[in-house]
């Protein structure tokens, strides 16, 4: 049986092009953010893969960027579930700041402990962890089963809720999460095995 799980960060939005925290606040992607979903549908058709279910986030561009690559894979309308579960981490205070301003006022380690650290939540925000404690019960009671009873499946979600799931599917330790990038519109692969641990993992990024 074949367990797939794609994940994939949405394309580029207008805060990312801006540099300004964005958790969750609703800004939709730029051309090059379309561009990036496009490419990402792309890769998977070239790969030949398909889905049968699809989750995302409430963010309109986590939205947007699945909804691209459904469009490349001729999957328009495929089975959607929407969930806050997995939007972005909120980064409370810093929502709307642009993140050079945010290093020339509190220093470039404490901004880069708030963006990457495991448990030091930004001022008013969520951490990576609170971020997990919300996305893994999500993952494990509504995504998983789907994948494990061989639904191929894609989520379309942020960097940090991605990250917060990698995290866990991969093993990661928190010095390795804290360098963990991904990629805008940038899919990865996992297969499963079926007890839900990663038998395979393809990053299209490398
Ligand atoms: O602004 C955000 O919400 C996120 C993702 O773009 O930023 P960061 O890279 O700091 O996790």
């Amino acid at each position: 049986m074949d367990r797939l799980l794609v994940l994939v960060r949405h394309g580029q939005s207008e805060w990312n092009l801006k540099n300004l925290f964005t958790g969750w606040k609703d800004p939709g992607l730029t051309e090059q953010g379309i561009a990036e979903a496009h490419q990402a549908g792309q890769q998977l058709r070239d790969l030949k893969l398909t889905f049968d279910l699809a989750f995302t986030s409430v963010l309109s561009r986590a939205q947007k960027t699945l909804d691209i690559i459904l469009e490349e894979l001729g999957q328009t309308g495929l089975e959607t579930y929407k969930d806050q579960a997995l939007n972005e981490r909120d980064y409370g205070d810093l929502t709307g700041m642009n993140k050079d301003e945010a290093r020339q006022q509190f220093g470039e380690e404490q901004v880069h402990i708030w963006r990457r650290s495991f448990d030091v939540p930004p001022p008013g925000g969520e951490s990576l962890k609170m971020t997990a404690e919300r996305v893994l019960p999500y993952y494990k009671s509504e995504i998983l089963p789907k994948v494990l009873a061989g639904k191929r499946t894609i989520v379309a979600a942020h960097g940090n809720s991605l990250r917060a799931l990698i995290m866990d599917l991969e093993k990661l330790g928190q010095e390795e999460i804290l360098k963990r990038e991904l990629g805008t519109g940038t899919p990865i692969i996992y297969r499963l095995d079926e007890n839900g641990e990663v038998l395979s993992v393809q990053d299209l990024a490398d």
